[in-house]
């Protein structure tokens, strides 16, 4: 079924093919995409549908873009989905998280190597045994470029949902049994953070042969707040934008010397 009515145009990203680099960072918030787009060499806007904002631009002379996914796994699906059709084939979320592991602080980077798939989406691509992982060149180069840029970063596994409101006030809702009891195995399992769209990404991603990995900001850490211990909250994404800015420079560059 083509949607595009002949414009080649993905239908709900708004992008064609060649309008894209292979090399895109996802961000959820679609505020997030202009000061990504920022770090680029002559980024243009590219699209603007729906939550999904999209610019390219060259880094080192090479294409990249960015495009908002939304929230969730659900909308960052189909941004992959879409993406990939254009000739994307490598991707870095740069997102915001929440923190689940008490030395996880606001103002501190996540790196995901792997995802709770805790959502729907990804549940309808796999059987649920089939485990959400980050790349590993993506995940090597995330940490890198962290420790380059002396940013306090923590390297594990994440947790993603799709109710945000099922991870901040679990006891409210009719579910809060197995909200509870599940939240407390995953931080006995030693979860950093929790979001919502790793665990969709990784496995789609998996699914169309593409490299994708993950940086966040930790916001805040409620499980500190809950143990008493100081939780101060961040908004500020230009840690794990940098971050993220600096791995896909190395990546790009490692490509150039496998291709040669
Ligand atoms: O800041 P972004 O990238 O949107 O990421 C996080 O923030 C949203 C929830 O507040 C979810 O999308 C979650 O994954
Ligand atoms: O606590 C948080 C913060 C950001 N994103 C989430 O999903 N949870």
């Amino acid at each position: 079924m083509d949607y595009t009515e002949g414009s080649g145009k993905q239908y709900h990203i708004g992008v064609g093919p060649g309008e894209v680099g292979r090399y895109v960072l996802l961000p959820g918030d679609p505020k997030r995409c202009a000061k990504i787009a920022a770090h680029f060499d002559n980024p243009v806007l590219v699209a603007d549908s729906r939550e999904f904002v999209t610019y390219t631009g060259e880094l080192d002379g090479v294409k990249v873009s960015v495009t908002s996914t939304g929230i969730g796994g659900a909308s960052a699906s189909i941004a992959m989905e879409e993406l990939h059709a254009c000739g994307a084939d490598t991707f870095i979320r740069v997102g915001t998280c929440g923190g689940m592991d008490l030395d996880v602080k606001g103002g501190d980077l996540v790196i995901a190597t792997g995802a709770v798939r805790f959502e729907g989406t990804s549940k309808e691509y796999a059987p649920i045994e089939y485990p959400a992982v980050a790349n590993f060149q993506i995940v090597n180069a995330l940490a890198h470029s962290a420790a380059k840029l002396n940013l306090p970063y923590h390297v594990g596994v994440v947790q993603c949902k799709d109710a945000f409101y099922g991870q901040h006030k679990p006891e409210e809702l009719p579910n809060h049994e197995e909200l509870l009891r599940k939240w407390d195995a995953w931080v006995r399992m030693g979860c950093l953070a929790s979001e919502m769209e790793s665990a969709a990404l990784f496995i789609v991603g998996g699914y169309l042969r593409c490299r994708v990995g993950s940086v966040f900001l930790t916001v805040a850490n409620q499980q500190r707040e809950k143990a008493g211990l100081e939780n101060i909250q961040h908004h500020d994404t230009e840690a794990p934008i940098r971050a993220a800015i600096e791995a896909l420079r190395d990546l790009i560059k490692a490509d150039q010397k496998q291709s040669v």
